[in-house]
């Protein structure tokens, strides 16, 4: 049994709502422990992940959150950023799972949240569980 820590950027509650549920059914169904942290956005999730795995207390993440296009270049900011940030963190052994959609509008983010349809908190849940198996098998744990 391993423990995660969900980091949340709560910006569309009941769209994270979803999110999680997927995230969670997929942690549950492999038998892992799991807590959520809320961060203001999902420009604060790999800082968020940074400082939790400093801890040691977590095996692995998962980032959750929506980014929705508004009228300026900050959804390229805050969807490329977070991101780059996720990648640096995992390519320091870190295992993580990325579930901060970017996306034109509700209506995408609607069928990528929902467990129903392209369940992508479970998508980054069962990732962040395969990249902590990849790091117990080669040995960086
Ligand atoms: N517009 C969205 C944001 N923007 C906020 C940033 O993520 C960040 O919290 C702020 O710039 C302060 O550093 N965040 C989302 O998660 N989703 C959005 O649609
Ligand atoms: C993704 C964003 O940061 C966005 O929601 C902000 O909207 P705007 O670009 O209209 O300020």
């Amino acid at each position: 049994m391993a423990k995660f820590l969900i980091v949340e950027a709560r910006f569309y509650d009941h769209l994270n709502d979803l999110l999680i549920e997927g995230a969670t059914a997929a942690l549950d169904d492999a038998g892992h422990k799991y807590e959520v942290v809320t961060v203001p956005g999902a420009l604060e999730i790999p800082g968020a992940v940074a400082l939790a795995a400093e801890t040691g207390r977590y095996d692995g993440f998962i980032a959750i959150g929506v980014v929705i296009r508004g009228e300026t270049y900050h959804f390229e900011v805050v969807s490329n950023e977070s991101a780059r940030g996720l990648m640096a963190l995992s390519m320091d052994g870190i295992a993580i799972g990325n579930a901060i959609l970017t996306v034109e509008d509700e209506a995408q983010a609607l069928t990528r949240a929902k467990r129903t349809e392209k369940d992508k908190g479970g998508e980054a849940a069962k990732a962040a569980i395969a990249m902590l198996a990849l790091r117990e098998r080669f040995g960086a744990i």
